[in-house]
């Protein structure tokens, strides 16, 4: 698990006290480390939706502990898990884990198990969940790695990454930056390029503050600066998680990650996306048809620090930036097709190029290439 001086998750139970999921609030980073105690079902669906628990994996990870916690409190786990997985729409590993891990459950009970030893089935299969992100996060940073040795050969790496994709994010070190402190690890990082991710600031907020820990030479800059850096020429590539890889190759990630995905093509830089296998959505077809999730106005037409009050609402103490009442067009993620995306890097394998098939082939591991990719690596 990450080494933060406060866990980013953690299950706490004790002979005399009911279970209860215990998170890092990351809605009050990087001010300060303080713990958001879930008792319930209800509890994590609000810490879902108010971003305090986020990022594709560890939504996975914290959706089956979710489901762990309904079948310890004997409540009607099935309708929890609806709940759960409805949270937020758009990052498939929530619904995945959730469903995972309610599986394990049913499988428990009709197994003639009993309520006890069905909770201890839903339990043991998140724990399960949470180690396998873990190990997936240090295969892909490996992967990721030795690719970009790759696609930039030579040279100590200025990279550009966006939202946030680290520790945070996951039971291991994460997707994308998972990649990025593998190279600087490797002594071969120049640079870190932070997106800052308007509205909510993952990158300033959280990638940030995950940089500094891992002493890492960093910058963070606005999104729209990130166009005069590409026409500097001081970016080798970019590197960026997501949160559903449809059938087609497409790629929902956090909004703004498009825009940057055609500037890296019309620059000539790699476009890499890091995501574990959980990430790829078979079922879904086409880009176009990805649930985006469309967030609160204010998100945009306020700013508020810290970005949530230890007791209020997004926004409550937010600046009025915009006229008050103001709409404001405000998703999520956006999606970006395929062959702007110059590689997938999985647990199981890198695949490029982006195409329905290659990405079928993740799906069935023995089709899986695992160490070469086809020509169109370097005409990203
Ligand atoms: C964490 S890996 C990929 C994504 O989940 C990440 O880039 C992202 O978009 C997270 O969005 P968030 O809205 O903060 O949950």
């Amino acid at each position: 698990m990450a080494d933060h001086g406060v866990p980013v998750l953690r299950w706490e139970e004790s002979a005399e006290r009911p279970p209860k999921l215990v998170l890092l609030d990351q809605t009050r980073l990087p001010a300060e480390e303080v713990e958001l105690a879930c008792k319930d079902v209800p509890d994590l669906v609000a810490a879902i939706g108010a971003l305090s628990v986020r990022g594709a994996p560890l939504l996975g990870v914290a959706g089956g502990y979710g489901v762990a916690l309904a079948a310890a409190l004997g409540g009607d786990v099935a309708q929890a898990a609806d709940r759960l997985a409805s949270a937020r729409p758009t990052a498939v590993n929530l619904a995945a884990g959730v469903r995972r891990v309610e599986r394990a459950y049913k499988a428990a009970t009709d197994g003639g198990a009993g309520e006890d030893g069905a909770a201890a089935a839903a339990l043991a299969e998140a724990r399960a969940l949470h180690e396998e992100d873990a190990e997936a996060s240090a295969r892909m940073a490996r992967l990721g790695r030795e690719l970009l040795g790759e696609l930039v050969p030579g040279r100590r790496l200025r990279l550009l990454t966006h939202c946030n994709t680290g520790t945070l994010v996951s039971g291991g070190k994460g997707t994308a930056f998972a990649v990025v402190s593998a190279v600087h690890d490797a002594g071969d990082l120049q640079q870190l390029w932070v997106d800052e991710t308007r509205p909510l600031l993952q990158g300033a907020r959280l990638t940030a503050y995950e940089a500094v820990r891992e002493r890492m030479p960093y910058s963070v800059l606005a999104d729209s600066a990130a166009g005069s850096l590409f026409a500097a020429g001081e970016v080798d590539a970019v590197l960026i998680g997501a949160d559903r890889i449809a059938a087609d190759g497409s790629v929902a990630n956090k909004v703004g990650s498009y825009p940057l995905a055609v500037l890296a093509r019309h620059h000539g830089v790699p476009f890499v996306v890091v995501a574990p296998v959980t990430t790829v959505d078979a079922a879904t077809e086409r880009g176009a048809d990805i649930v985006v999730e469309q967030r609160p106005a204010e998100e945009v037409t306020q700013i508020s620090f810290p970005y949530r009050s230890a007791s209020g609402t997004a926004g409550e103490e937010g600046v009025q930036l915009a006229p008050k009442g103001a709409e404001a067009y405000n998703p999520a993620f956006d999606v970006t097709p395929p062959d702007l995306v110059t590689a997938v890097v999985t647990e199981r394998g890198v695949v490029s190029p982006v195409t329905r098939e290659t990405v079928a082939g993740l799906c069935s591991p023995s089709r899986t290439r695992t160490s070469r990719w086809g020509n169109g690596m370097m005409n990203a």
